[in-house]
């Protein structure tokens, strides 16, 4: 790797700030990131960075920073990588927003989000292009526009989803690739995995499941496990719906795997996982890809998934709440006549 690599990274908030900062302070990739709501804040003051791995860094930028997606001829990037929320419930999709910038059979698109099946429209898309899956266990947030508060270390897990047209060693050896230009800063713990599915299955039990109890509660973590008995009579059951439909498609996650996923974060870190933090900013939950993907999953195979669906509804209940107050979706005002005729 003596060139540095062209990285295009989508979507700096909590998790691509850290890994645009681990993938520059690496020496191997430039990266050009492409902002939206704190690009003026970054073009002016950069991002204000306090991380547990790198240190308090202010003023920070990567090599560019832009507010559009660049087309292929004007730069040609080597890897395209994407850390906004996914939210395949609101258009444009994030597949459809990259298309000027990849090179058919070429840019490496690595997606560095939770949930399961969530590579299917970029392989639909770009059937020949490799697509990289990062499962993160970092903790980090956007607390103000371009501050960024990382305070669980980075761990990042890498490896190819399956393409039914391209060779598996080809999309393990990029993925190597990548750990080695992700690690290159020696401050973060980036490993490869040739098993996607089964870390993707082994993360949504706590995403899954954690993540909307305390969408839907307004309670971080410890909370829920101090909360009288939220853990045994709603967290519990929904993650033994995970385990059993992730059985059911054919992964046999480690037993006591549910303590460990509760337990998985000191009680009085208080953690509040990231769907926790887009309900509180007004912003659209990723329940498609957290809990709809494992619950059709387990559903379509015949497993019993109540809890998982009743989560499920909530959230999308929920998510309608918060397109009314983004005015993504129009509502009728008080007293108005429906189409129908009806009020
Ligand atoms: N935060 C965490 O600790 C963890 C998160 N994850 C996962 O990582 C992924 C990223 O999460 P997280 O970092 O928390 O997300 P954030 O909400 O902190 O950041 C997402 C960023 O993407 C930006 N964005 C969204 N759409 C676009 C677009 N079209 N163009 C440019 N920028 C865009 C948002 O901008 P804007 O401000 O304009 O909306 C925001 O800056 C998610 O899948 C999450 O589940 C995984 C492990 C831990
Ligand atoms: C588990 C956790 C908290 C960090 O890895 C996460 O994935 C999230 O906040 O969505």
């Amino acid at each position: 790797m003596s060139k540095k690599a062209q990285v295009l990274l989508v979507g700096c908030g909590g998790v691509g700030t850290i890994a645009a900062l681990n993938l520059e302070t690496g020496g191997h990739a430039a990266v050009t990131a492409v902002l939206r709501s704190n690009y003026s804040r970054v073009i002016s003051d950069g991002f204000h960075i306090k991380s547990c791995d790198h240190g308090d860094i202010p003023n920070w930028k990567p090599s560019q920073v832009v507010n559009t997606i660049p087309t292929q001829s004007e730069v040609c990037f080597d890897y395209v990588v994407i850390t906004t929320k996914n939210t395949p419930d609101h258009l444009p999709t994030m597949a459809d927003l990259i298309e000027p910038t990849i090179v058919p059979g070429k840019t490496v698109i690595v997606l560095i989000q939770n949930g399961l099946n969530i590579e299917r429209p970029f392989l639909e898309k770009y059937p020949d292009n490799i697509c990289l899956s990062g499962v993160s266990l970092i903790g980090s947030h956007e607390t103000a526009p371009a501050v960024i508060e990382h305070e669980d270390p980075d761990r990042l897990i890498i490896g190819a989803f399956q393409n039914p047209l391209l060779q598996k060693e080809t999309g393990d050896a990029i993925a190597h690739q990548f750990v080695k230009m992700y690690s290159g800063s020696g401050k973060t713990d980036c490993i490869f995995t040739s098993d996607v599915p089964f870390h993707r299955w082994q993360k949504l039990v706590y995403n899954a499941c954690l993540n909307p109890i305390c969408a839907i509660t307004g309670l971080d973590t410890g909370r829920i496990r101090l909360a009288e008995d939220t853990v045994s009579t709603l967290l519990r059951p929904a993650m033994q719906e995970v385990v059993a439909a992730a059985k059911a498609v054919g992964i046999i996650l480690p037993s006591g795997i549910e303590d460990r996923m509760i337990n998985i974060d000191p009680l009085t870190m208080y953690l509040r996982p990231s769907m926790l933090e887009d309900v509180q900013k007004g912003n659209l939950v990723e329940f498609e890809t957290l809990v709809g993907e494992p619950l059709r999953e387990g559903i379509s195979r015949g497993v019993s998934m109540p809890t998982l669906t009743v989560l499920y509804h909530t959230l999308k209940a929920m998510q309608w709440r918060l397109k009314e107050q983004r005015g993504i979706i129009d509502v009728p005002a008080k007293g108005e006549y429906l189409k129908d005729g009806s009020k």
